[in-house]
């Protein structure tokens, strides 16, 4: 539970808080709808004055929409809520006194009572709302005179049966929808953590990963694959003279290339400022060189709407896998070397790894 700030929510934290009060809203009216007969169940039986008929339809119906206003109109509507829900316990307990612990619709509200609680705020927040609940029914109780009739008869339990049967539902229900809503917030967030922001390419990170991989099944499977790394060259330069913005233009034409000449199998990365890597999976030494050519042909074709008179180059460094190359480490330097290479030939070529 959050202890409640003067300070302003931002407002993907409010929208949050709001959520969480809407839920909540709902396994209120539900909870507290079905609770509603179960409790009526032994004031029936009791012939309750018409003031306890009053207390209870308020608290089954008027509470929840009026608990749902003042959470969302706080300033911290989270702590409100959480307030809420020790209130929802304190009622609780002041209907078990009420019922004389009549066992059924008693042992029903408490235990519906604690699972929400331990749903919402866990173990702790369980204790500090069951402490209330017993606080109060025990100071009801003790106005009352301390009756106790724990019998519940069978027109009691017929009463309690829709709090029985749809509130866990309800329960269940919501529990599963948060499973599945953090399933699909843990892909997004892998997917956000191996994806570079500005071409869409896969980073860094997943790319050590995926290099490593192709070179085991690759030494598994005796396939071919190739490595070829990618420098805009003189990028510095671009920036300098362009700005970042034409920049990161480039960066994402040289993405958009890779990814119109590579396969679905093929993986391309972005593995530094303005460095790529492709992996071409069943390709040979003259098939990779082809493509890399290709690669290189595209981007010196390559022009700008925000700056017609740039023309950019890139420098390609292509290593087939072999026998001597055992490692992705190993892999890598052959690549590196080839670029180291080509960049020497005068930049915009294509160099590839000695056998
Ligand atoms: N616009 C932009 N620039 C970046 C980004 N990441 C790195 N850079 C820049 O990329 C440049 C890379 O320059 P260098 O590594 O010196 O290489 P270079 O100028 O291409 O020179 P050569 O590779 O030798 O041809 C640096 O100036 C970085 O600031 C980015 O995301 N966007």
């Amino acid at each position: 539970m959050t202890a409640t700030t003067d300070r302003p929510l931002d407002p993907a934290s409010a929208s949050e808080h709001l959520r969480f009060v809407r839920r909540i809203y709902q396994m209120r009216t539900l909870g507290l709808g079905c609770g509603f007969f179960a409790v009526a169940g032994v004031l029936y039986e009791d012939g309750a004055p018409w003031w306890l008929w009053a207390i209870l339809s308020v608290n089954g119906y008027l509470w929840p929409p009026l608990a749902y206003l003042l959470a969302s109109r706080s300033g911290d509507p989270e702590y409100a809520e959480y307030r809420n829900l020790v209130i929802d316990s304190a009622m609780g307990g002041v209907w078990i006194a009420v019922m004389q612990f009549d066992v059924v619709p008693s042992a029903l509200l408490a235990v519906m009572l604690s699972a929400d609680k331990i749903g919402v705020g866990g173990w702790r927040f369980f204790a500090r709302t069951g402490l209330t609940q017993a606080a109060t029914c025990l100071s009801v109780w003790a106005i009352l005179g301390f009756p106790f009739s724990p019998d519940s008869s069978m027109p009691v339990i017929l009463s309690s049966l829709p709090f029985m049967l749809v509130y866990p539902l309800a329960i269940s229900s919501a529990a599963y929808g948060l499973a599945r809503k953090v399933v699909r917030q843990n892909k997004q967030l892998a997917h956000i953590s191996r994806t570079d922001p500005l071409t869409g390419l896969q980073n860094r990170l997943h790319w050590d990963d995926s290099a490593t991989a192709t070179m085991t099944h690759c030494a598994r499977a005796g396939k071919d694959a190739a490595l070829v790394l990618i420098d805009v060259d003189r990028f510095k330069e671009i920036n300098d003279y362009h700005g970042h913005l034409i920049g990161d233009a480039v960066l994402r034409r040289v993405a958009d290339s890779l990814h119109a000449i590579t396969r679905m199998t093929d993986t391309a990365s972005r593995i530094g400022g303005d460095e790529f890597a492709l992996i071409l999976m069943d390709t040979g030494r003259e098939d990779a060189a082809a493509i890399a050519e290709r690669v290189r042909k595209s981007i010196e074709d390559a022009r700008f709407e925000e700056a017609p008179a740039l023309r950019c180059t890139v420098s390609i460094g292509v290593a087939p896998t072999g026998p001597k190359t055992i490692s992705a480490a190993m892999w890598m330097r052959h690549a590196d070397a080839a670029l180291y290479r080509a960049k020497q030939l005068g930049r915009n070529a294509v160099a590839v790894a000695a056998e």
